[in-house]
């Protein structure tokens, strides 16, 4: 069935679906291989499994495949620079930022929220990307800092309103971020 829309339609609607932004990261031999990816997702806790999409023209996903190995960074509030330089094709991506090896030698780049490490579990054609499932074998600590958000194409700011200065709006929205609690039954 041919579709009714174009991609600048797509991206515009797809672009309504905000989400963090994630640099995935490997290692081949001595060079170091990365690019920006907003595809990423949980996936299943027992066994614990995430997903992330690489483009097939991706340079940094043949790498990862071959190594069978990659790390997951969670940019902060304060990496828009990170994620254009690690979103850019050609880009001397690891000049720009210092990073250590993870426990499977993926760069782990400093200032990342967080962290995921992964086997490449299994690999999925899907149109002009793949789905890649990868099982968790480490996680990073956890800075206490903002998440870089991607929204329309355009990266994002969460609130910084303070709690007491949002009213009862504020008081539902926390209300809706911290549910469930431990106390409740589902
Ligand atoms: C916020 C954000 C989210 C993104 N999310 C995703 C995502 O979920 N999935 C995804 O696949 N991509 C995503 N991208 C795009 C992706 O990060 C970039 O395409 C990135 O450059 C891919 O890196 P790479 O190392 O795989 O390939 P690169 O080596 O960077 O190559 C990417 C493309 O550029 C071409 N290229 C490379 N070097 C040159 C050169 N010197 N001259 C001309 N062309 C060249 C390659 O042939 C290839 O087509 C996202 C980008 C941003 C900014
Ligand atoms: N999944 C992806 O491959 C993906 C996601 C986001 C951005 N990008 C790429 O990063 C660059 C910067 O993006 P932008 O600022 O122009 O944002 P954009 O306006 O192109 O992106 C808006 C939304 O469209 C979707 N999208 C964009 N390109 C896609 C692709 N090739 N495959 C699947 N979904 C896609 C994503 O949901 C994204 O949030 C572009 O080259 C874009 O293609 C790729």
């Amino acid at each position: 069935m041919r579709s009714g829309f174009d991609a600048a339609r797509f991206r515009t609607v797809l672009g309504h679906f905000c989400t963090g932004v994630t640099v995935v990261t490997s290692v081949d031999g001595d060079q170091p291989v990365g690019f920006a990816c907003q595809a990423f997702a949980a996936l299943s806790l027992a066994p614990p499994l995430v997903l992330f999409c690489p483009a097939k023209s991706s340079r940094s996903w043949p790498v990862i495949e071959r190594a069978g190995h990659f790390c997951v960074n969670v940019l902060a509030e304060g990496q828009r620079a990170v994620s254009t330089v690690f979103g850019t094709g050609g880009a001397d991506k690891f000049d720009t930022v210092p990073w250590t090896p993870s426990s499977t030698g993926a760069p782990v780049l400093d200032g990342a929220l967080t962290w995921v490490d992964c086997t490449v579990e299994a690999v999925h054609d899907a149109g002009d990307h793949h789905v890649v499932i990868g099982r968790v074998v480490d996680l990073g600590e956890h800075r206490d800092e903002r998440p870089l958000l991607f929204y329309r194409g355009h990266y994002a700011a969460t609130d910084t309103t303070p709690p007491d200065d949002r009213g009862w709006t504020g008081e539902v929205l926390d209300a809706l971020l911290t549910w469930p609690r431990q106390s409740d039954w589902i």
